[in-house]
């Protein structure tokens, strides 16, 4: 059974924070971008340009299930996995931790990168309509919520562990 599914939009330390708070547990880490490059062979801002969104949510919705499966540790999802109604169902039951984060902090942390092809345009914009648009769904699926603006990485793996044991 998993330990931990970490959500929340870019910038906001799901990959981060996930592997670090793989290492308190003692378990290993997942994070559904790796999984998709590695299924697809090529990086997620290539599969975005060569095959579009709509075929990364696919791979996205695939390695989340796979990962829910197989895996017993601690699994980051990309920021936009949570928008399919297949993996909000997946997720229920699950101990879903939403890593919060303010505009202000999420934009300095993806800084202006091409990793993240949603973002490439208007990053503060996008990045502002997104989180909007998804809030809810994160609150929902969330059993414990993290604010992480002005924290550091280790001290909310910290929170993590602490919060997931209560
Ligand atoms: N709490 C934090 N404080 C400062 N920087 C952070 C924090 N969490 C993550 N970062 C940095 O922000 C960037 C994005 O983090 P990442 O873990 O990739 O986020 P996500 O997977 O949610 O998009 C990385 O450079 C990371 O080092
Ligand atoms: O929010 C999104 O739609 C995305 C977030 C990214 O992951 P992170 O949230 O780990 O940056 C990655 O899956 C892809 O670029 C799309
Ligand atoms: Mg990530």
């Amino acid at each position: 059974m998993i330990k931990a599914v970490l959500i929340g939009p870019p910038g906001s330390g799901k990959t981060t924070v996930g592997r670090l708070l793989a290492e308190r547990l003692g378990v290993t880490f997942r994070d559904t971008d790796a999984d998709v490059e590695a299924a697809a062979g090529k990086p997620v801002s290539d599969i975005f340009i060569e095959d579009g969104e709509e075929r990364f949510r696919e791979l996205e919705l695939a390695a989340v299930r796979r990962a829910l499966d197989e895996h017993d540790g601690v699994l980051s999802l990309g920021g936009g996995a949570v928008l399919r109604e297949e993996t909000q169902a997946l997720l229920d039951g699950r101990p879903v931790v939403y890593l919060q984060v303010g505009l202000a902090d999420a934009v300095q942390r993806v800084g202006l990168g091409s990793a993240r092809p949603l973002l490439v345009l208007n990053p503060r914009s996008r990045l502002k309509k997104l989180m909007e648009e998804r809030r809810p769904i994160y609150e929902r699926l969330a059993v414990l919520t993290v604010a992480t603006d002005k924290r550091e990485p280790a001290e909310l793996a910290d929170e993590i562990v602490e919060g997931l044991s209560r």
